[in-house]
């Protein structure tokens, strides 16, 4: 960790000298081992040490179009040296992905409000890698990794973005030019949001219905040039700008685009999936979503973002929780550090334990989604609906906790949370765009509840079911008999498992009698509100499932000291969400109020324990100050210096009066009204 050389706050000091465990072997599980560490803080300081970059300017001051060219210049300092790094690295595609990957925050730290480039690296590199056939992978990657060509992912219109069938763009095929022809029939069928499109990239995979000998084929992604190489203005039929201000991701440059007879050569639809003959026969894919793949990869890997944003959200939280003192407890006596009153323990430590159970369920998820693409390579398709429930649902779950999570840490900093040099707005704007982007999180639980109710019906008729939702078979083998609890992190488990089986079947029964008046379809959307708090309650069975399953693991494998402290955040995980989840217990477990309490004493009980620990555990983040980046949470903990030393920054304490007043307020002043 890159600490600040200054005099670390000796409230804080105090704090670390009580750590009794190795903070540094921590930080080791987090980022997958000591090599990656040194790997991580190589890559994080090679970057940040750039003086190019300008970091010294805080760009939050500046107009937004100053915003965005500041983000793009510094980007392509950036990038110039990841080209470098790489080559020196040794310049293979493990090695592109290593930088990538650790770029992740380093970028947040260099354009806060959002890179204008992300897209290009991520879902428009992702989409060329994993859906075209192999002339195609040859004629386009190398310019893509050269950034000869720059690019995004332009599916979402201004008419819809959740219900991708009817998307309105249209590109018809003429067999005997060999072109498609692109085409914004509608208002509402203009390209509405891609981001990095406004006046970044020249390029973008297009989601469009193909139309060819006369009927529609549904949509196909196309790759489609919108600017020319050399001028970057609009190529003709192309109708292209920023979409404007918005809550976050200033400078993402998100981005609007209609088609007026734009000419795409037929090679340009990715053919890896669905084909389409030279004469116009279209041949469908194996299964039609595998269109949908890149959204299930980036779902996929927003779980760790999500992780990330807690752990940077607590790491602030807590160290100003440290030495920021107010309210004695007992009249008489000096007053404490904030974090001794309960309730502030309450606001932080809960997250920190989500922190690490996101992690491991980002790294379990990881695995499963590899293991699930390489079957998808060999043609065995048979568990890509699983994937996609599972990731839709935790994609929703996790980046739910996430926005609220961030919310609860600027609230427990007060009034100095408020400020934008606390480092909290920008985690929290980048939180909540999580709940949006990449499937809107109410239409992300309904998806996987489609697959809750699918499973119970299967268990119902003694079919099988997949590893994650056996459970339901123990809620269908109770006959109506509630599962008695029994305090223990398995039996929590369990607990949450019923409530999670018992909501399933709650929304099955709803849609079974309302389907004696209406069609499925009605009965199913009647059933709403119960489908998403069961698909919720199952997002959180998997949270705590993988939690158990891989922490067990980490404690056989790190010192005892460092294996206390998992299994403390384990039980914090857990005692939090059931003491969170227990209306929805109480529905179908056998849980007294003395068990209630029980678990409310364990929750003080784990937080007594938890306190020594968590400083440690947010230090064992690592996240170094230019990447925290507030001055509530630097490492120094020197929070009242870096507040005056931030407020004189303000580009009005430039001069000692303001010409407004002049202007505007002693004329005023002096009106007498
Ligand atoms: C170099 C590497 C570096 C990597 C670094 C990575 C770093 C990441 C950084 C990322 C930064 C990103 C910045 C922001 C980007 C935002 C991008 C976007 O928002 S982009 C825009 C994002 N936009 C969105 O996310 C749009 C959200 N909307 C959707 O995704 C779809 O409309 C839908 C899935 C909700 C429904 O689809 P619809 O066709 O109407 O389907 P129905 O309802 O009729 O039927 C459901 C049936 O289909 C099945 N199934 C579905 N999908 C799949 C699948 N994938 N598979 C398998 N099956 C699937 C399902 O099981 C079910 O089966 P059954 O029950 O019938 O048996
Ligand atoms: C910051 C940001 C970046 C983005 N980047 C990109 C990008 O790079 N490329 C791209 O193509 N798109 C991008 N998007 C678009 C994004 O993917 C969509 O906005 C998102 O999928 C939600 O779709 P929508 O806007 O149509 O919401 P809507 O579907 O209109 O949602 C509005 C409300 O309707 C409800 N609703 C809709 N359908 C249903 C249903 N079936 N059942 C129950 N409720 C429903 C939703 O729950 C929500 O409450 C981005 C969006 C944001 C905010």
């Amino acid at each position: 960790m890159s600490k600040n050389l200054s005099i670390v706050n000796k409230d804080l000091k105090e704090e670390r000298d009580k750590i009794n465990f190795n903070v540094e072997e921590f930080t080791n599980w987090f980022y997958g081992g000591a090599e990656k560490v040194k790997e991580k803080k190589y890559i994080e300081n090679y970057f940040l040490s750039d003086k190019d970059l300008n970091l010294e300017l805080d760009t939050s001051y500046l107009s937004y179009k100053d915003k965005y060219e500041e983000a793009v210049r510094r980007s392509i300092v950036v990038y110039k040296k990841l080209y470098k790094l790489h080559n020196e690295m040794g310049g293979t595609h493990e090695d592109f992905v290593k930088i990538m990957e650790n770029l992740r925050f380093t970028m947040g730290a260099i354009n806060p409000e959002g890179n204008p480039f992300v897209l290009h690296f991520s879902m428009f590199a992702l989409t060329i890698m994993n859906m075209t056939n192999d002339e195609q992978k040859a004629e386009w990657l190398p310019r893509i990794f050269n950034c000869n060509i720059l690019g995004t992912y332009a599916q979402t219109e201004l008419g819809h973005g959740t219900y991708i069938q009817r998307l309105e763009t249209t590109a018809t095929y003429d067999p005997k030019t060999k072109e498609f022809t692109l085409n914004s029939p509608t208002l509402t069928s203009y390209k509405w949001w891609p981001g990095n499109l406004g006046h970044t990239v020249d390029h973008a995979i297009v989601m469009a219905q193909l139309y060819s000998q006369g009927k529609c084929h549904g949509i196909q992604p196309f790759i489609v040039q919108l600017r020319d190489s050399e001028t970057h203005k609009p190529l003709p039929g192309i109708d292209i700008g920023d979409i404007g201000n918005k809550v976050g991701f200033q400078t993402v440059n998100n981005g609007f685009l209609g088609f007026k007879n734009v000419k795409v050569p037929y090679k340009n639809m990715l053919m890896k999936n669905s084909k389409l003959l030279e004469d116009g026969t279209f041949i469908k894919p194996k299964n039609a979503k595998l269109n949908y793949g890149t959204m299930v990869i980036i779902r996929v890997h927003m779980i760790i973002d999500a992780a990330c944003r807690i752990a940077k959200a607590t790491t602030i939280a807590l160290r100003y929780s440290l030495v920021r003192r107010q309210s004695p407890i007992n009249p008489n006596e000096i007053e404490p550090k904030i974090i001794e009153h309960i309730t502030q323990q309450n606001k932080i430590f809960p997250g920190i334990a989500k922190a690490v159970v996101f992690k491991c369920m980002a790294d379990y998820l990881t695995k499963l989604h590899l293991s699930i693409t390489q079957e998808g390579n060999t043609g065995n398709l048979a568990r890509m609906p699983e994937l996609h429930a599972l990731s839709c649902c935790l994609k929703a779950v996790c980046t739910n906790e996430d926005a609220k999570t961030v919310e609860v840490c600027r609230l427990s900093c007060g009034g100095h949370g408020f400020l934008r040099s606390a480092g909290l707005d920008d985690v929290y704007r980048n939180s909540t765009a999580a709940q949006t982007y990449e499937g809107e999180n109410t239409v992300m639980l309904l998806q996987a509840a489609r697959f809750l109710i699918k499973s119970f019906n299967e268990a119902r008729n003694g079919g099988s079911l997949t590893e994650g939702v056996k459970y339901l078979f123990d809620f269908i083998g109770r006959n109506g008999k509630r599962e008695i609890f029994d305090n223990s992190i398995n039996g929590i488990l369990r607990a949450i498992q019923a409530a999670a089986a018992g909501r399933t079947y709650i929304a099955w029964k709803h849609i079974e009698d309302d389907k004696r008046h209406n069609s499925i379809e009605v009965a199913t959307n009647l059933a709403g509100v119960h489908l998403t708090k069961a698909a919720e309650l199952h997002g959180y069975v998997c949270l705590l499932q993988v939690g158990i399953e891989e922490i067990e693991k980490i404690i056989r494998n790190v010192s005892p000291a460092l294996g206390l402290v998992f299994k403390n955040i384990l039980e914090l995980f857990a005692v939090d969400l059931i003491l969170n989840k227990i209306g929805d217990v109480i529905q179908h477990v056998d849980i007294s109020n003395e068990d209630i309490e029980k678990l409310e004493k364990q929750m003080e009980t784990l937080f007594k324990f938890f306190r020594t620990s968590a400083i440690g555990v947010v230090d064992g983040f690592d996240f170094s100050d230019p990447i925290i980046d507030s001055t509530l949470g630097s490492y120094d903990g020197n929070v009242y210096e870096n507040l005056i030393n931030a407020a004189r920054k303000s580009p009005l304490n430039q001069e000692d009066v303001n010409r407004t007043f002049h202007l505007y307020i002693k004329p005023f002043m002096k009106s007498n009204l």
